[in-house]
């Protein structure tokens, strides 16, 4: 699905990511962990063709960047974040917003059919906010507002979804709801291959079999997350001593 291959990316002389070795596989559904400033925003771009390795080699879905349409590519990822949440028309219902993600446009500028409208409101309900049509965008909690983007995101039928953070901003109720629509997305069929940005490792839910984890733009450790989510591992990975707390399948982690 996805290959990065000795990938580096320099700007301003700075160096942002070295040496970036990295494959996804269908069927894997990948978390980032990795500090402030780490390189996961810039990886994700390079992903979706927003910036340019300085070095190295990117496949994604089979296309090799500079031989294919980035923009074409593009229509193949969904990528829902914090910067997307600030482009939206606030006073769209949600169903418009999720009809917009088929367009990937902010506003509905293209006809769209009787069909297309029944697919938005199909997959607003999959994601769990049937109770949510009607509503302007604006009104709704932060946390209904991120169902809706991912519902959006899912319009166009993408094959990869970035997730980039996105239960910051939610109370603990919002992020467990959230949590189970993205876990039971990932087990229908022919869902897309998520990749789950996140700085809590209590969301990385068992769904999540593949952990990659950046620090200082340079992968740390790649793999299983079974293998890789242990204490000996994150005291290394991490700059200061940590405490992992199990509770079922989730892993909590505090500083020792
Ligand atoms: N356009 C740019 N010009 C110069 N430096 C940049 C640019 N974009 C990112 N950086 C730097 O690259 C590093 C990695 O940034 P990036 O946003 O990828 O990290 P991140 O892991 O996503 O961080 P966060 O968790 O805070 O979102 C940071 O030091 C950042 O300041």
């Amino acid at each position: 699905m996805i290959k990065f291959q000795d990938v580096s990316f320099v700007k301003e002389q700075a160096a942002i990511l070295k040496d970036i070795s990295w494959q996804v596989n269908a069927g894997e559904h990948w978390a980032i962990l990795g500090l402030n400033g780490s390189g996961k925003t810039t990886l994700l771009k390079i992903l979706c063709g927003y910036e340019w390795p300085t070095t190295g080699h990117v496949t994604v879905l089979g296309e090799h960047f500079g031989q294919t349409s980035i923009p074409e590519l593009r229509k193949q990822i969904g990528w829902v974040s914090s910067a997307l949440k600030a482009r939206i028309k606030g006073w769209e219902t949600a169903e418009k917003i999720v009809l917009s993600g088929k367009f990937a446009s902010i506003g509905i500028y293209e006809r769209y059919s009787d069909d297309d409208l029944a697919t938005a409101v199909q997959l607003l309900a999959d994601c769990g906010g049937k109770k949510l049509i009607g509503s302007a965008y604006n009104t709704l909690s932060q946390g209904q507002q991120q169902l809706v983007l991912i519902a959006r995101a899912l319009m166009a039928d993408p094959r990869v979804l970035i997730l980039d953070e996105p239960c910051s901003g939610l109370d603990l109720f919002a992020r467990e709801e959230l949590l189970e629509t993205v876990s039971r997305l990932i087990e229908r069929p022919h869902a897309p291959t998520v990749l789950y940005v996140t700085h809590h490792t209590e969301e990385i839910l068992p769904v999540f079999n593949s952990l990659l984890l950046l620090r200082d733009g340079k992968i740390y450790a790649q793999g299983s997350t079974g293998k890789l989510m242990n204490e000996s591992v994150l005291n290394d990975f991490y700059p200061e001593k940590v405490r992992i707390i199990s509770q079922g399948t989730r892993q909590y982690v505090i500083k020792a």
